[in-house]
C-alpha cells in the first residue's frame, strides 16, 4: 500500500514537472506581441535567474500635486484678428492725390491750350487730340470741344479761373454727375417669404483685377455694416479662390467653394444658399476671368447668371475693366454686355494710367455707369466714384 501511495505521489509530480516545461517553453516561442514589436529594445523588467539584484535607482519621488495632468480638451486657436476697413465714404477724396498724380496732365494740358492768347482752329484740334489721347473717345470729344467753343466765344475775355470754371463744368456734363452709382447690395424677399441677400456677380477679362476687386469690395460692404458672403465661381484657377478666401478671412467674411475645375454655375449657387442660410447681406460672386472673344466661355458666365436667378434676382452685375487697356476695354465691355445685362463697371488700375477719359467713353460705350474705381493695389484702395472728385483731381 505504501509502494502504491509513493508511485501516485511520483507519478502526480511528474506529470506537473512535465506541464511546466510545456508551458514554459511555449511562452519562450510565443510571438512577441505588438508592444514588444513596438518596443523590441525594452530592457527586461525582472531581474533574470543569475543576474545580480542591482541598488533600485535614486529616483525623486512626485507627488500628486507635482504631476500635471493632460488638459481635458487642447485649447482653441486663437481666432485670426479681424481687419477694420476704412469707411467707403470719402475715399475718393482720400485717394485723390494718387488720381491727380495720374490724370493731371489731362487737365492741365486742356487748361494750357485754352490759356492760348489766340484760340484758332488749329488750337482747337490740339485740345482734341488732347481729349482722344486720354481716351475720351470721337463722340465725347467732338461734342465737348463744340461746348466749349461756343462758350469760350460767347465769353469773349477770359480769365484763368474762368476758364478753368468752364472746362470744370464741361467736362462734369461728359460725366453724367446726377447719376446713380451706388452699387446695389439691398437684399429681398423670395417668393416662399424667405430674406433673401442681394447677389452681386462680378464679371471681365482674366487679369482685369476682378478677384482683388471683390475683395476691397467685400471690405467696403463689411465697412458699412453688411454681413457678406463670397462666392469663388473662378474655379479654373485654384490661386484665385484662395486669393479670394484670404481677402474674406480678413474681414470675416465666409468664402464658398468648388472642387478645382468644377462647375462655376454651382458653385455661385451654393453661395447664394449659404447666404441665405447665413442670413448675410451680400453674396459676392467672383466670376473666372474669360476672353470676350472666346464664345464657349462667355455662354458659360450667362448659365452662371441663369443658375444664381434661381435663387431671385441678381442685383447687381458689375463689369470689372482695366483702365489701362483703353480701347480694347470697350470690346470687351460690349460684348460682356451682350451676355449679362451690366448695371456698373469698377475700373481698376486708373492710378496706373494718364488715360482717365476711358470713364466717359465706356459709359457712354455701355450707357451704364462707373461705380467703382481702382486706385492702387492696397485693401482700401477701391473708391465709389464721384465725377465732382474725380474732374477736381484732372484740374488740380
Ligand atoms: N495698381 C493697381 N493694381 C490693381 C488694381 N486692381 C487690381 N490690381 C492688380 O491687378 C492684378 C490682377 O488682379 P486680379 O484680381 O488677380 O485679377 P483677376 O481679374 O481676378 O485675374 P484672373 O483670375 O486671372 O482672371 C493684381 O496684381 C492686382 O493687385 C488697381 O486698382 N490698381
Amino acid at each position: 500500500m505504501d509502494i502504491l501511495i509513493l508511485v501516485v505521489i511520483i507519478a502526480v509530480v511528474a506529470v506537473a514537472a512535465i506541464g511546466g516545461f510545456v508551458v514554459s517553453s511555449r511562452r519562450k516561442q510565443a510571438p512577441p506581441t505588438e508592444e514588444r514589436r513596438a518596443a523590441p529594445a525594452a530592457p527586461p523588467v525582472e531581474p533574470q535567474v543569475g543576474e545580480e539584484a542591482a541598488a533600485p535607482a535614486e529616483e525623486e519621488r512626485r507627488t500628486v500635486e507635482d504631476v500635471t495632468l493632460p488638459a481635458a480638451t487642447a485649447p482653441a486657436p486663437p481666432a485670426p484678428e479681424l481687419e477694420v476697413p476704412e469707411p467707403a465714404a470719402g475715399r475718393m477724396i482720400r485717394l485723390r492725390a494718387r488720381l491727380a498724380r495720374s490724370q493731371n496732365t489731362l487737365g492741365r494740358g486742356l487748361l494750357t491750350l485754352l490759356s492760348r492768347e489766340r484760340l484758332d482752329d488749329e488750337t482747337w484740334e490740339e485740345i482734341e487730340d488732347t481729349l482722344l489721347t486720354a481716351d475720351v473717345g470721337v463722340g465725347p470729344t467732338q461734342e465737348l470741344v463744340e461746348r466749349l467753343r461756343e462758350r469760350v466765344r460767347v465769353l469773349g475775355t477770359r480769365t484763368p479761373d474762368e476758364l478753368r470754371a468752364l472746362l470744370r463744368e464741361e467736362l462734369l456734363a461728359q460725366l453724367g454727375p446726377g447719376t446713380d452709382r451706388t452699387v446695389h447690395t439691398e437684399g429681398g424677399v423670395s417668393e416662399e417669404g424667405e430674406e433673401r441677400p442681394a447677389v452681386v456677380l462680378i464679371v471681365g477679362v482674366n487679369g482685369a483685377g476682378k478677384t482683388t476687386t471683390t475683395g476691397k469690395l467685400a471690405r467696403v460692404l463689411v465697412a458699412d455694416g453688411n454681413s457678406v458672403v463670397l462666392g469663388a465661381a473662378d474655379t479654373f484657377r485654384a490661386a484665385a479662390a484662395d486669393q479670394l478666401q484670404t481677402w474674406g478671412e480678413r474681414v470675416g467674411a465666409r468664402t464658398v467653394r468648388g472642387p478645382e475645375g468644377g462647375d462655376p454655375a454651382s458653385v455661385a449657387f451654393d453661395a447664394v444658399k449659404e447666404g441665405i442660410t447665413q442670413a448675410a447681406d451680400v453674396v459676392l460672386v467672383d466670376t473666372a476671368g474669360r476672353l470676350h472673344t472666346k464664345t464657349g466661355l462667355m455662354d458659360e458666365l450667362g448659365k452662371v447668371k441663369r443658375v444664381v436667378e434661381k435663387h431671385g434676382p441678381v442685383n447687381e452685375v458689375l463689369l470689372v475693366l482695366d483702365a489701362t487697356t483703353g480701347q480694347n476695354g470697350l470690346v470687351q465691355a460690349r460684348v460682356f454686355a451682350e451676355v449679362v445685362d451690366i448695371t456698373g463697371i469698377a475700373l481698376t488700375k486708373l492710378d496706373g494710367t494718364a488715360k482717365g477719359g476711358i470713364v466717359v467713353a465706356v459709359q457712354r460705350e455701355l450707357g451704364v455707369p462707373v461705380k467703382l474705381v481702382g486706385l492702387g493695389e492696397g485693401p482700401d484702395d477701391l473708391a465709389p466714384f464721384e465725377p465732382e472728385a474725380f474732374v477736381d483731381a484732372l484740374l488740380a
